[in-house]
């Protein structure tokens, strides 16, 4: 249900994703720390047509490369990164910043592998996902992007996955690493209250044309009709009592 009861107010309180970030409200809070990425290239895998989106993931059968420090307790094993796009360049990010949507949102999945023995089990509690959130904004074609985008055509329709080895995902970090963070969901079915967000603040970019390579991914699978995976942002939901953190001021 992931409804959180708030002894003060006797209501039940949602924690979903995503929000619009007030730069305003956020609240700098000097114990956040720097954040460690600690990614091996070799644990890249495959890439993987899930239907409303592509995967890209990696093996997490032990803590090869994992996210620590920042706001979180622990390490998080990265498991896969995906995106997420509009139908056209005017919007496409999940999170807002001040009202403002970028064309592309990158997500970068970690689980709690400090606590808990998989990413379904660690799903199910609040402390059991990370995912470093990344806004792409329109400028000149993204070299990192394009190892990626040239394997689409293998996955083009549903449940299609090829192999993918030897990927730096440092490429698609933007130099400042500085980052709001709070609590809330999944984005998509089931919407766990699972996830510590860490939204990065400098955008990485990419080009029109890459993202035209995005939008000719099928939702459907090879022996349907085609019909293509033009946008699957969802809209910002309720902060309620929340609090968004920044990690500089
Ligand atoms: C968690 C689901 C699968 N969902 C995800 O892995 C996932 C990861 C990241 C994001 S995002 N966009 O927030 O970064 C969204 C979804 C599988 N699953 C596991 C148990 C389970 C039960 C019912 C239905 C599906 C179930
Ligand atoms: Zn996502």
């Amino acid at each position: 249900m992931g409804l959180h009861y708030s002894h003060h107010k006797h209501c039940l309180t949602h924690h979903q994703s995503p929000i619009n970030i007030n730069t305003r409200t956020a609240k700098y809070n000097p114990s956040l720390k720097p954040l460690k990425f600690s990614y091996d290239p070799k644990t890249a895998k495959r890439i993987v047509n899930v239907g409303h989106c592509f995967n890209v993931e990696f093996e997490d059968i032990c803590d090869k490369s994992v996210l620590s420090e920042g706001p979180l307790d622990g390490h998080y094993r990265l498991c896969q990164f995906h995106f997420h796009w509009g139908s056209s360049d005017r919007d496409g990010s999940e999170h807002n910043i001040d009202g403002h949507l970028y064309p592309a949102e990158l997500h970068i999945v970690h689980w709690n592998s400090k606590k808990y023995t998989s990413f379904a089990e660690a799903a199910k509690h609040p402390d059991g996902v990370a995912v470093v959130g990344v806004f792409l904004k329109l400028g000149n074609t993204n070299p990192a992007l394009q190892s990626i985008i040239e394997n689409l055509d293998k996955v083009k329709t549903k449940g299609k996955a090829c192999p993918f080895t030897e990927f730096h995902l440092n490429g698609l970090l933007p130099e400042d690493l500085n980052y709001w963070t709070y609590m809330g969901s999944l984005t998509t079915k089931p919407y766990f209250e699972c996830v510590t967000w860490i939204i990065l603040q400098e955008a990485i970019t990419v080009s029109s044309q890459q993202l035209e390579q995005f939008r000719r991914l099928q939702c459907t699978s090879e022996n349907e009709n085609p019909s293509f995976i033009l946008e699957n942002h969802r809209p910002v939901q309720p902060l309620d009592h929340r609090v968004v953190y920044s990690s500089c001021p």
